[in-house]
């Protein structure tokens, strides 16, 4: 058994793999880090692997602790993957992100791929039917932008993610709300017009936290799965131990 852990800038998602089958996922908060691992090792109790993908500040070392238990791998730029990476900085590349364009390359053969991980903030990960990872784009996700508008501002209240009630926000929170989720969709429906106007054919794989709730608000058709970062993980990790 493998158990996979994603620490995000918000929160941390783990999920333990017999083989290909996800058998159980989790979340939780940085702090409860150590706490929910142990919880999970002993729930199974046998575990080979565990592999991470790690983006937040979390230290190597709250993972090294459970060495004795089983191995311990973080995934590293130094790794294997099955794409050709174009980044101009690829030193600089999210880990998470190279962990999404590896899963699309494996699971979704010979076609151009876009993901896009609707975390704390939204990237847009593009890989060509070549398999070579272009890049893509940065933005702040969903609850970053309601936040983003409390702290910077003296007069706007900090609100929690809700659907807007139309395009016109007739109130302060009404207009928060429109801004932000009519804002992010729009968004993202933009890019995926404007790949498209690029890319004949490709198909686009969207995760993350905010996953259901912004599948149901996009206009171009996608395909949805939240554990999407997670099922990457696993079959990365499988791929790094065949290619090594
Ligand atoms: N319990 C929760 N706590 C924080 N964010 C949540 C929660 N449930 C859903 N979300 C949504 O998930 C998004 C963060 O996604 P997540 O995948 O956890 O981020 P990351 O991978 O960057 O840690 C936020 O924009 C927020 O709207
Ligand atoms: C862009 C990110 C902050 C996204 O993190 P997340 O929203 O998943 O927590 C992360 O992938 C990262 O730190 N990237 C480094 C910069 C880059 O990918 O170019
Ligand atoms: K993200």
């Amino acid at each position: 058994m493998v158990l996979a852990v994603d620490v995000g800038n918000t929160r941390i998602k783990a999920a333990v793999f017999e083989g290909d089958i996800l058998v159980e996922n989790f979340v939780f908060v940085k702090n409860e880090l150590q706490k929910n691992i142990q919880n999970i090792l002993k729930k199974y109790n046998k575990f080979a692997d565990l592999v991470i993908s790690c983006v937040g500040d979390v230290e190597k070392q709250s993972f090294l602790e459970f060495e004795n238990d089983l191995k311990v791998h973080f995934m590293s730029h130094e790794d294997i993957f099955p794409f050709v990476n174009c980044y101009a900085t690829p030193k600089t590349l999210g880990i998470d992100r190279m962990v999404l364009a590896a899963g699309a390359t494996l699971q979704f053969p010979n076609q151009n791929r876009l993901v896009i991980d609707a975390g704390t903030c939204v990237t847009f990960d593009f890989i060509d039917e070549d398999n070579n990872y272009l890049g893509g784009a940065i933005t702040p996700g969903l609850r970053l932008r309601y936040e983003s508008l409390h702290n910077y501002t003296a007069k706007l209240p900090l609100l929690t993610l809700e659907s807007p009630k139309g395009l016109i926000g007739n109130s302060t929170s009404d207009s928060i709300h429109s801004g932000v989720v009519n804002g992010l969709v729009y968004e993202i429906d933009g890019f995926i017009d404007e790949y498209s106007r690029q890319y004949s054919n490709f198909i686009i794989i969207l995760t993350g936290g905010d996953t259901e709730f912004l599948a149901k608000r996009l206009k171009n058709t996608i395909f949805a799965n939240s554990n999407f970062l997670l099922e990457s993980l696993s079959q990365t990790f499988q791929y790094k131990i065949k290619n090594d």
